[in-house]
């Protein structure tokens, strides 16, 4: 027996195995994150009309009814693998052919794999709806944009960004930490609203100084898909927090901070 045939079997195939998994399970966690950051950021300029080569209005010229259904099944098809990726039944069923500290990062890289999609095969409606005249209000339109992809941003580190976008998960099993259970928190901006997140989306998306009809129909389809979501959502959060969730929900506003209902 060679010396490497020894130590293989004095660490025994399982353990072995098991650590080269768990190595190249951090490897796809981080790559999965950051593929998702390079779709955060071209999210930004793709609904900005900044920098990058393909925003929400340029691409293909294509006939209106036709690109309005190429628009609106990339959305609903980010919004069926959103959805149904997210839900507790769908996890439990899918884990067992999916490793569990990758089953969030699996859903991350889904989630992106699906946004930079739409993002390439958008096809954009240039008509305008609105173009501010005012310069000051452009600015200000502009900034609003801005300050709701910051509030996104903000809101995922006040909540745990590295536990959404899976690295949490992958570090765990990398040192062989103990998954832990969900916790229920309400940390600084989610005591005004319960879903900073999806706000700073919303005001995002609107916030536009000069809208075209595609831009609207983005925004109009992703706001509505934002309230699919929050239902589905709070379902889940009422299933796994109970009356903890159900006393927040009497508490704190869904979106509009100081407004009970919404
Ligand atoms: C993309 S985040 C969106 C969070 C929130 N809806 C928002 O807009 O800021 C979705 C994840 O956050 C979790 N979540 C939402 N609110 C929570 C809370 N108050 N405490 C713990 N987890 C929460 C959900 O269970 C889900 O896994």
């Amino acid at each position: 027996m060679t010396q490497l045939d020894h130590q293989i079997h004095s660490i025994g195939p399982e353990v072995a195995g098991s650590r080269i998994f768990k190595f190249i399970a951090f490897l796809y966690g981080i790559a999965a994150y950051l593929v998702f950051f390079v779709t955060i950021v071209y999210a930004i300029g793709f609904v900005m009309g900044l920098v990058v080569p393909k925003t929400i209005d340029t691409g293909a010229d294509t006939p209106a009814a036709e690109a309005v259904i190429i628009n609106l099944l990339l959305m609903a098809l980010f919004a069926v693998q959103h959805s149904v990726m997210a839900r507790q039944r769908f996890k439990a069923w899918w884990t067992q052919f999916v490793p569990k500290p990758v089953e969030r990062s699996t859903y991350v890289l889904f989630a992106s794999l699906s946004l930079l999609l739409l993002f390439w095969q958008w096809r954009p409606l240039p008509s305008i709806v609105w173009d501010v005249a005012s310069a000051d209000l452009a600015v200000t339109l502009v900034t609003l944009s801005f300050a709701g992809w910051i509030l996104v941003f903000t809101s995922t580190f006040i909540i745990n960004h590295f536990e959404l976008f899976g690295l949490h998960q992958v570090t765990n099993h990398l040192v062989g930490k103990q998954a832990e259970p969900p916790r229920f928190k309400t940390p600084l901006l989610y005591k005004f609203v319960r879903h900073p997140i999806y706000l700073g989306f919303i005001i995002a998306f609107w916030a536009a100084p000069t809208m075209t009809v595609g831009h609207l129909l983005f925004a109009a389809v992703t706001t509505a898909y934002i309230f699919v979501g929050i239902a589905l959502e709070e379902h889940d959060l009422v299933d796994l927090f109970g009356d903890d969730y159900r006393q927040y929900k009497q508490r704190v506003s869904m979106l509009i901070p100081w407004r009970r209902s919404v």
